[in-house]
């Protein structure tokens, strides 16, 4: 710690419990559980300094950032991500999430467009189609007792996936899917192992541990998927071209993979730079939305008074059983605000992990250049700027004025230049599932045993059931 002391810059306040030569690499040590609590008690401290610590990793200086305003900085002016990120490369490649610098910056202006308002609109028949299936499919939970609710979102926010940015019909092999998603579940884990445990960075320690071969193995399952979705693309494009043109809402639209494949037709990407884009695709799209759709469940379930007022909103919107259309999602007003106090308080996607390049003004401090960056977004969502009762799901702070008191606070889709792509795809979807779900089916949970772990995602490891009952 005295060695770092001697910089150019004054560090924050030093988070406690660095040991000599190693730092707090030690507390890193252990499973996705463990790191979690760690994660969230440095998140307090950092609160309690005034929303930056310093944090030493072997010979590596970290910033851990809640300050709203710091965090923007830091974003927008850290682009690069942080070599953890280099672990998940074998499978995502220089996709939009893993990747850095030009080819970051190619690739999210070439699939930027593929993400408009207008494009998602044409996804709302699909997803009030999907959610109805998802409803169908809870039907045999009904009056049964606590079950695992996270294994049907999933599965559907898989498949809705497919239909809607690849524009392909699910896969009816119901093993390959489940294959599927452990494999995404267990490469996850081993990458966030990787950061946790340095020897495990070592390509030749991560080879002798038996976990590269297993790693290896997960990846073959996964890169199927992308090669399976891309070939039945090309089967269906080949026998009608035109079948992307779909007009509806009047709007022209093409979904995410025929844009893909128009820019290898002109060369713009290469196979490989799409089948990478394919894989962060599937990943950043299904795993979010189904997350955080069933921590909405457990929050509404565990909090009966804020499920009678959505239910009020959703009964006075529809009336009668019928889809949700695009003038419907402004309406829904207090559907919106559960869904984004969910996202506070669980915040899916809780950090993100940024490779400080160069030296880089906060408020109070410098950053200095060649040290890492930590925000953490769950951190910067209990932040004072959300006022005295932090803790609380409270969604009717979302319909006060001037809440949260600094814009910047609220970043469930992360925030600045490498913010979330797939926002509006995540709230009109969301919004939809949760119309025909609220409509149908009464929910009870209990939020007080949850537990979380972290891998990259917030996930529940136990307490997270709920029992389901239909309204009459
Ligand atoms: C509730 C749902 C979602 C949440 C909470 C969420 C959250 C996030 C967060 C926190 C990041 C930053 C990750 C990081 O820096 O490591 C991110 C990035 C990203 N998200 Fe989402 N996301 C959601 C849904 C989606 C969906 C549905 C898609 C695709 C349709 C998507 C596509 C992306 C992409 C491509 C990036 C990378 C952006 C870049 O680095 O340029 N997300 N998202």
């Amino acid at each position: 710690w005295t060695v770092y002391v001697k910089g150019k810059h004054k560090l924050p306040p030093l988070y406690p419990g660095a040991l000599p030569i190693i730092g707090h690499i030690y507390m890193l040590f252990g499973d996705g559980t463990s790191l979690w609590s760690t994660v969230k008690a440095i998140a307090v401290e950092t609160m309690k300094q005034g929303g930056v610590t310093t944090v030493i990793l072997g010979s590596s200086i970290y910033y851990f950032i809640t300050d709203p305003d710091d965090a923007l900085t830091a974003a927008n002016s850290c682009l690069q991500k942080h070599f953890a990120y280099k672990f998940a490369k074998p499978w995502l490649g220089e996709g939009l999430i893993t990747s850095s610098g030009e080819v970051w910056k190619r690739h999210r202006k070439l699939l930027t467009p593929a993400f408009s308002l207008p494009v998602m609109l044409n996804f709302l028949d699909i997803f009030n189609s999907q959610s109805r299936k998802l409803v169908k499919n809870l039907k045999v939970e009904i009056s049964k007792g606590p079950f695992d609710h996270t294994v049907y979102l999933r599965n559907i926010a898989l498949e809705t996936f497919c239909l809607t940015a690849f524009g392909i019909s699910g896969f009816e092999d119901k093993e390959f899917i489940k294959t599927y998603m452990h494999a995404v579940d267990k490469i996850l884990t081993i990458v966030t192992q990787r950061f946790q445990n340095f020897w495990l960075q070592s390509d030749l320690i991560f080879r002798l541990s038996g976990l590269k071969k297993e790693h290896d193995e997960l990846i073959k399952i996964v890169n199927d998927m992308s090669n399976k979705v891309i070939q039945k693309k090309k089967a269906e494009r080949t026998n009608d071209v035109n079948a992307y043109a779909v007009k509806a809402s009047g709007v022209r639209y093409k979904p995410f993979l025929d844009l893909l494949l128009e820019l290898s037709e002109e060369n713009a990407l290469t196979d490989k730079e799409i089948r990478e884009e394919v894989d962060t695709a599937i990943v950043t799209g299904f795993d979010t939305s189904s997350s955080l759709l069933s921590y909405i469940m457990i929050l509404l379930g565990t909090h009966p008074e804020v499920q009678d007022k959505i239910y009020d909103e959703i009964s006075e919107v529809f009336q009668t059983d019928r889809d949700v259309d695009k003038d419907d999602l402004n309406k829904l007003v207090y559907t919106e605000a559960v869904i984004k106090e969910s996202l506070r308080i669980f915040t899916t996607g809780p950090v993100t992990l940024r490779y400080v390049d160069k030296e880089v003004k906060l408020k109070n401090y410098t950053m200095r250049a060649d040290t890492q960056c930590v925000v953490l977004l769950f951190g910067v969502h209990r932040e004072a700027a959300w006022g005295k009762d932090v803790d609380k799901f409270r969604p009717e702070r979302w319909l006060e004025k001037d809440m949260p008191a600094n814009p910047n606070a609220f970043v469930g889709f992360s925030l600045g230049k490498r913010s979330c792509l797939g926002k509006t795809y995540a709230m009109i979807s969301m919004k939809t599932t949760l119309a025909h779900f609220i409509r149908r089916y009464k929910v009870k949970a209990d939020d007080s045993n949850l537990k979380l772990r972290f891998d990259f995602l917030l996930k529940p490891v136990s307490g997270h059931e709920i029992t389901l009952e239909e309204r009459v």
